[in-house]
């Protein structure tokens, strides 16, 4: 089984060596090939996605990936800059599915900055488009606005665009997924505004008529936002596009306790996939050996269960990683009072030791 390894910018390579290190541990041998990506591809072929790292993903049978991007890059023209990397990822192997579990660990609870009695327990999926919407619409661009009001002023627009086959395919993936979970889905859009809201509510509406075991609601994305945080346990399967998944995915990590904690997998329609942190290149923390890789590590569980038909080595992980928390172990980012703060090393090796436990 062949494993694209591209660990990326910041704090990228630091906890992409603790999920490898892990991979390496469990028994089945995984023939892992590393290439660059972002900024660090950027900065040795000149191209954040150079032909030869998406060769490699697209022959590999499943991708792991670390995280792009860093302010040094941040003045390169748009097409060079290291977000497009993930971003030309996702799109040329048709990730379209962005599977972000947010589950809140017994263990974590006081790590989070919510009180334990709304966190603890929590388990729920977002499900994010990631091919579509605002990310890729077309036209874009900053121009001489032609508006009477601002005529010749600089403006910025971006095209919020969903096809139909884009909303009706994701929405399935979300009613498969409630189907071996609770069988509920709530779709987030703000259809109240937006007609591209408008039509995805609609086609959820169209799709959830094949699901009738399934109860299908909707929330508008700004009353989701407060939801989250106020009631978070009452969502199982949220389906939503590509923008509000960002945001709201980001605002759930912190329901676990940290960013640290959120794993994904982004899946095409046969289930090849690219796993990674939810999380980005954490410039202000890189270097420093204080990353928290085991959202790296709960994503190479997800890749050995949804890519590799690996299951039982994917539960391995998975308990390993409960082990470790229940040892105290914590990185400084879920680190409370009465627990060990471990570095990202000694988390990975503390992953690794828990294997064999
Ligand atoms: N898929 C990707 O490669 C993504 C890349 N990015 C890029 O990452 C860079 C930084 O973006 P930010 O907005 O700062 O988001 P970020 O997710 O990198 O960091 C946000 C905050 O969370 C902390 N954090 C993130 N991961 C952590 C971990 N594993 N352990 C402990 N703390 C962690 C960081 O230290 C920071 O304070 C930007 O260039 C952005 O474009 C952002 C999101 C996704
Ligand atoms: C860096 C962006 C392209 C994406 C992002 O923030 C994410 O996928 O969570
Ligand atoms: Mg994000």
């Amino acid at each position: 089984m062949k494993i694209a390894v591209l660990p990326g910018d910041g704090i990228g390579p630091e906890i992409i060596s603790e999920a490898v290190k892990v991979l390496n541990a469990l028994g089945p041998k995984f023939e892992l090939e590393t290439a660059p990506v972002g900024g660090a591809a950027y900065d040795v072929a000149g191209h954040p996605l150079p032909p030869a790292t998406l060769e490699l993903a697209k022959n590999a049978d499943a991708i792991l990936f670390g995280a792009v991007g860093d302010w040094k890059y941040d003045t390169l023209a748009r097409e060079l800059r290291p977000e497009q990397a993930i971003l030309g990822l996702r799109k040329h192997l048709e990730l379209f599915a962005n599977f972000r579990p947010a589950i809140c660990y017994d263990e974590l609870t006081a790590a989070s900055s919510l009180k334990a009695e709304i966190v603890g327990g929590l388990d729920i999926l977002i499900i994010r488009e990631l091919n579509g919407d605002i990310y890729f619409g077309q036209p874009r661009g900053i121009r001489a606005s032609e508006l009477p009001l601002f005529k010749g002023a600089r403006e910025g627009f971006d095209m919020m665009h969903y096809c139909e086959p884009e909303v009706e395919r994701i929405g399935r993936v979300a009613f498969e997924a409630a189907r071996k979970r609770s069988k509920k889905v709530c779709s987030v859009d703000k259809a109240n505004v937006l007609e591209t809201s408008q039509l995805w509510r609609e086609v959820m509406i169209r799709v959830g008529k094949d699901y009738p075991d399934v109860e299908l609601s909707h929330m508008y994305v700004d009353n989701a936002a407060m939801q989250l945080v106020k009631a978070p346990k009452a969502f199982d399967v949220v389906v939503t596009g590509n923008l509000f998944g960002d945001i709201l995915s980001d605002e759930a990590a912190m329901l676990t306790g940290s960013i640290g904690m959120l794993p994904s997998a982004s899946l095409d329609k046969n289930n090849k996939g690219l796993y990674e942190p939810s999380h980005g290149s954490a410039p202000d923390i890189a270097g420093k050996g204080i990353a928290n890789p085991l959202a790296t590590v709960l994503s190479a569980a997800m890749m050995l269960r949804y890519s590799l038909g690996l299951p039982e080595q994917a539960d391995r992980i998975e308990a390993a990683v409960q082990k470790v928390l229940t040892q105290g172990l914590r990185t400084a980012d879920i680190f409370t009072a009465g627990t060990t703060k471990v570095s990202t090393i000694q988390m990975g090796d503390a992953v690794v030791a828990a294997l064999s436990q």
